[in-house]
């Protein structure tokens, strides 16, 4: 039978930290996701390619909790500060209300219409957003979310609340706890601005930093919660080549610490000198994942970009159509 403890044990390095199967999201009539399947390796970058309204930031919200699917699964392996609840489930047997533990009794599970059982490593992902980034996903949007007047620093501390356990009363008290817990949270904040290379922009407010060090002050915003997986959507989305190459930069530095990337880009340049594998979604569906040679190559691939229209063909720069790509 698997334990919660080794549940917790199971996040070792190359392990599989997130398995997407199946995943399906409808909007109405709309078929955005369709039975679209990955899984994510600690210390890998994972890179979501496919023309404009394929579905690739509808699957990140699935990924993140944002959207519940509608049918599939998205596995985590949750980090130790999660609270890991048992994999049981109740219902109703002979007319009886029971609660059956999955990983026990598979064929009872089964035969009630339950979830299967999960992999030891892997738990379902938490309800809500919050107990996500808890569980060890972050993640960044396509739009810039910063708070604007406030300072770099700030905005790093705000993602470190997720992992400080001061209550509202400890905190309007400002007694010992509260203090220790901001100073350390000050320090992290500190570190995490050195690591993405804006260290000397603590005081800076939001607002007045130049767009590429927005963009990397939310990914240390996002590092502040403690990830094992950070997922980016289009990180160099109006960045000069230089900002792009830096991001580049900082993404290999990120993974190198560790975490798993899964990041969303239109810039196949990035993508393919970026990742370690590729997944090319196409009207919500995958139509090829694996190496960046095998998805550059791939005809399919080529004419998925080149076929979405020929109105629009002048206005995509080079960069957004796949093709040999030199490092
Ligand atoms: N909340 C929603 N309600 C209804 N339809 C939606 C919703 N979100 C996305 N869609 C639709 O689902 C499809 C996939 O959209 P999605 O934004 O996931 O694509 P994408 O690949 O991320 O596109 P882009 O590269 O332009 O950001 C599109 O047809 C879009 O209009």
């Amino acid at each position: 039978m698997t334990t919660v403890q080794d549940v917790e044990r199971s996040a070792v390095t190359g392990e599989t930290v997130l398995e997407a199967t199946g995943v399906t999201m409808r909007f109405g009539g709309l078929l955005a996701v369709n039975d679209v399947n990955l899984s994510v390796r600690q210390g890998e970058i994972v890179g979501l390619i496919g023309p404009n309204g394929a579905g690739k930031t509808t699957f990140f919200n699935c990924l993140t909790g944002l959207y519940k699917p509608t049918s599939g699964q998205v596995r985590f392996a949750p980090s130790p500060q999660q609270k890991v609840r048992p994999p049981y489930r109740r219902a109703w047997i002979n007319g009886k209300r029971a609660r059956i533990l999955i990983e026990e009794e598979p064929d009872a599970a089964e035969s009630a219409g339950l979830t299967p059982p999960v992999p030891s490593s892997l738990a379902p992902l938490p309800p809500k957003p919050r107990a996500v980034v808890r569980a060890g996903m972050a993640r960044t949007f396509q739009n810039i979310r910063l708070f604007a007047n406030m300072t770099a620093l700030e905005n790093v501390m705000v993602g470190r609340y997720c992992r400080t356990s001061s209550g509202a009363l400890t905190s309007v008290l400002r007694g010992p706890k509260f203090r220790w817990e901001e100073a350390a949270t000050r320090k992290r904040a500190q570190e995490l601005l050195d690591f993405v290379g804006l260290g000397r922009s603590t005081e800076h407010l939001a607002r007045n930093m130049p767009y590429g060090d927005q963009r990397r002050l939310e990914i240390a915003r996002a590092l502040a919660t403690d990830p094992k997986l950070i997922l980016l959507d289009e990180p160099t989305a109006g960045m000069n080549p230089q900002e792009t190459r830096q991001a580049s930069d900082l993404i290999f530095k990120i993974r190198d610490s560790g975490l798993a990337v899964v990041v969303i880009e239109h810039d196949m340049r990035f993508i393919f000198n970026l990742c370690d594998r590729v997944l090319c979604l196409v009207q919500g569906e995958a139509l090829i994942e694996g190496t960046p040679d095998e998805v550059q190559s791939d005809p399919r691939v080529i004419e998925a970009y080149i076929g979405t229209g020929e109105d629009d063909e002048d206005e995509r720069s080079q960069d957004d159509v796949p093709g040999e790509v030199q490092p």
